[in-house]
């Protein structure tokens, strides 16, 4: 059955100002990676292995099994079809469910690379890239997640057996967390304190053996399991995050991660001359990974959403004529719009970091170090900035779809509980916010003594312009103008990053003002972190870019994306003076303008994301708008309505209906 709703997206379609083909390749980054991309989603969509329908309907067991046979798939189709890493990595994502290759892949193996010596990666990374080991990352405990420097593990070097100890010294010290530790791997990097002669050295990594290559059983000295089901039905239920208890278990020296500390066969421990810090290497390059899929997350949330907004009708007519679409109403679109700018400005703000990544990466190898304070505090800045945004975007997704949305045939809600815990992994959101809000510190006071900023601060040497301006902006289409809207968010963010510095050096201690001022330092982080990504958005705006009309969309992107920040951050706006309250109106008014323009155009900006129907996996998404109909027949497939009478009904329905028939005749 057809209805007339799917007409609505024809129609829509068939309004776009821009060519949808051109914005497809600005999405993907290339026209190389839009065809791989492409290829990949539709090798998944269509192999029957992959259906992923029925996950929210599984226990715990079967899903996890599910999951199992679902990685053995993709490794056994990379093999077949001699996919490349970046086609393989590909067509993982787009199986689109938490899986122990994603900690082999995106951290064991990462971890060996980063931290391993030449002799080490000769060693552990064939066996890792041909999966006869398969790996994780095994740094959190029990009773220590945020503060690395707090692990319990111990690592004691013997020089009698030229061994380490690994120890599980008290039941805090369990490690507890860790994807694909429970059931599956056979191998971890563990974070533990390295103990010499009797002395502590710090936190590094060691390759410990868990599980018997034979058979699959835990190692002697090795008590290990899954930790219990998480939030969400389906969702991160697919992973076997895992507890592992470690009972004087002896591994090789080198065994110790030593590219760099080195620990001699007498038990000398020999540090390099690099930051120590770089051993926190393996978090930044997987904060990295997780800005650029921040815009996967929630650019699938809102293609859900815009695409149902334009089916769903809603009041409109008094006549029972045709009803309003809800993407018409304002307030629908000051909800989905800003969304629709955030998924295109972190896409773009992934695609820099990659960049800086990788150059920092390259600095560090000539031995140059200088960049790394930077990279931290963009890859955690930004890896906390995208995800809480995603996570709260994907909810506000959700209530946009009214009560469908809450179905989880809507996709929404799975969607939601599997993104979610990227709030906290590789870093809780506000303990990397004040490392930022550290760098920020760090930066201001040294403006003082003469130090020119470089990279992301840039903007702060030009100090005295930023704490005197005033925003020129005197009409709606003055808030279009880069310069206006640049100078604007670099103010503010500036302007309570040296009020953070002043306030803290009031205190008896920097650290007693720190932990005071915390609440505001972390709103100066987010202030700053703003700066980069509107910076980079409205630099990828300015550059040429081919295709009908997609430059002038972008450009409306940039604009909601920036002018809805002011209006939610209205109160640091003004309380900083970087903006007057009539500014603040002009700004608003514009914005109103903007969705005026994005709204012919909101279903093709979400048909550039390219998305299949099975990585949506949506009623409500669908690429045809057969919304109703999908909806009725998932809902025939739930395993309640496999019978019309419900088990139970002997038990405890009737016993029930002949007592009220008793209570009734009395
Ligand atoms: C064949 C088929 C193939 C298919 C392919 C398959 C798969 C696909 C492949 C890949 C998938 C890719 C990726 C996905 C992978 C995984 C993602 C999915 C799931 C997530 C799994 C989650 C894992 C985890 O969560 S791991 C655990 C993470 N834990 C944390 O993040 C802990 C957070 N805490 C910290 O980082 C630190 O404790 C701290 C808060 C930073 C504090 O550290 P401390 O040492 O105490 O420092 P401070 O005193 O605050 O600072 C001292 C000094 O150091 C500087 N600093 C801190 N950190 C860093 C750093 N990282 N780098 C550089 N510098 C740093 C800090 O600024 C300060 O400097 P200063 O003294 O100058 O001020
Ligand atoms: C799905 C999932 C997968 C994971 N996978 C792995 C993995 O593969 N390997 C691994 O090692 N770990 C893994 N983890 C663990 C994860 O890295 C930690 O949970 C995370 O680092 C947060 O640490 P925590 O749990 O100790 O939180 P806590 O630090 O206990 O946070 C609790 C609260 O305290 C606040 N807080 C903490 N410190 C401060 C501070 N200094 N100032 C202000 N507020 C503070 C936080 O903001 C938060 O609100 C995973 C976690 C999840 C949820």
């Amino acid at each position: 059955m057809v209805v007339a709703s799917v007409d609505n997206l024809a129609d829509e379609r068939s309004k776009a100002q821009f060519d949808v083909g051109a914005m497809k390749i600005v999405w993907a980054g290339s026209k190389h990676v839009f065809d791989v991309t492409d290829r990949m989603a539709r090798i998944v969509a269509s192999d029957p292995e992959f259906r992923k329908d029925n996950r929210t309907t599984l226990g715990r067991k079967e899903l996890f099994k599910n999951t199992l046979r679902k990685m053995a798939h993709v490794v056994k189709r990379a093999n077949e079809l001699r996919l490349t890493e970046e086609e393989a990595s590909k067509l993982r994502f787009f199986v689109d469910e938490p899986g122990y290759l994603d900690l082999h892949w995106g951290m064991f193996v990462p971890a060996i690379k980063g931290q391993g010596t030449e002799e080490q990666q000769e060693k552990w990374l064939p066996l890792a890239s041909r999966m006869e080991i398969i790996g994780c990352y095994a740094q959190t405990e029990l009773g220590h997640g945020s503060n690395v420097q707090g692990l319990e593990t111990t690592a004691t070097f013997d020089p009698k057996t030229d061994e380490f100890i690994i120890h599980s010294p008290s039941l805090t010290s369990y490690k507890w967390w860790p994807g694909g530790l429970g059931k599956v791997s056979t191998h971890v990097v563990v974070y533990a304190r390295l103990v010499s002669g009797g002395q502590e050295h710090g936190i590094y990594g060691f390759i410990v053996q868990l599980r018997s290559l034979d058979d699959h059983t835990p190692l002697p000295g090795i008590i290990i399991g899954d930790i219990g089901t998480k939030f969400g039905s389906g969702a991160y239920n697919t992973m076997d995050n895992g507890f592992v208890c470690f009972n004087r278990v002896r591994i090789p020296r080198n065994h110790m991660l030593m590219r760099f500390c080195q620990v001699t066969r007498e038990g000398n421990v020999c540090l390099s001359d690099v930051p120590k810090q770089m051993v926190y290497g393996t978090m930044v390059y997987v904060r990295q990974t997780i800005v650029s899929d921040a815009s996967w997350a929630l650019s699938r949330a809102v293609c859900i959403a815009v695409r149902y907004s334009a089916i769903r009708r809603q009041f409109g007519s008094q006549d029972r004529g045709i009803e309003t679409q809800v993407l018409d109403y304002k307030t629908q679109q000051s909800r989905l719009f800003p969304l629709l700018a955030s998924a295109y400005a972190f896409r773009f703000v992934g695609e820099w970091l990659k960049w800086l990544y990788a150059d920092v990466t390259e600095r560090l190898q000539a031995n140059d170090f200088s960049t790394l304070p930077e990279a931290h505090a963009c890859t955690a800045g930004l890896k906390s900035l995208t995800t809480s945004v995603t996570a709260d975007a994907i909810e506000e997704c959700r209530k946009l779809c009214g009560g469908h949305g809450y179905l989880c045939s809507s996709g929404l809600p799975e969607l939601f509980a599997v993104y979610v815990p990227a709030c906290t992994y590789e870093g809780d959101n506000v303990v990397l916010l004040l490392q930022v809000a550290r760098f920020l510190v760090k930066t201001v006071s040294r403006l003082a003594a003469g130090k020119k900023p470089v990279g992301t601060t840039t903007y702060m040497g030009n100090a005295e312009h930023l704490m005197q301006c005033k925003s020129s902006a005197s009409s709606p289409e003055d808030w279009l103008k880069p310069s206006v809207v640049l100078e604007a968010f670099e103010a503010r963010a500036f302007r309570l990053a040296v009020a953070c510095a002043r306030d803290i050096s009031k205190f008896s201690t920097p650290e007693a003002g720190f932990a005071e001022l915390s609440i505001d330092l972390v709103e100066a982080a987010i202030a700053h972190c703003e700066v980069i990504v509107v910076s980079r958005f409205i630099e990828k705006v300015q550059q040429d870019i081919p295709g009908d009309g997609v430059k002038e969309q972008l450009q409306i992107l940039c604009f909601i994306y920036a002018l809805h920040l002011i209006h939610k951050h209205s109160g640091e706006f003004l309380s900083t003076g970087c903006i007057t309250p009539e500014q603040a109106t002009l700004a608003n008014e514009q914005l109103r303008t903007l969705y005026g323009q994005v709204r012919p155009n909101a279903v093709s900006l979400v048909d550039a994301f390219n998305y299949t129907d099975h990585y949506l996996g949506s009623a409500l998404g669908r690429y045809d708008g057969n919304v109703y109909a999908t909806l009725y027949a998932q809902a025939l497939r739930d395993p309640l309505n496999d019978t019309v009478v419900p088990d139970g009904y002997e038990e405890f329905i009737r016993p029930v209906l002949k007592q009220t028939m008793r209570l009734s005749r009395l």
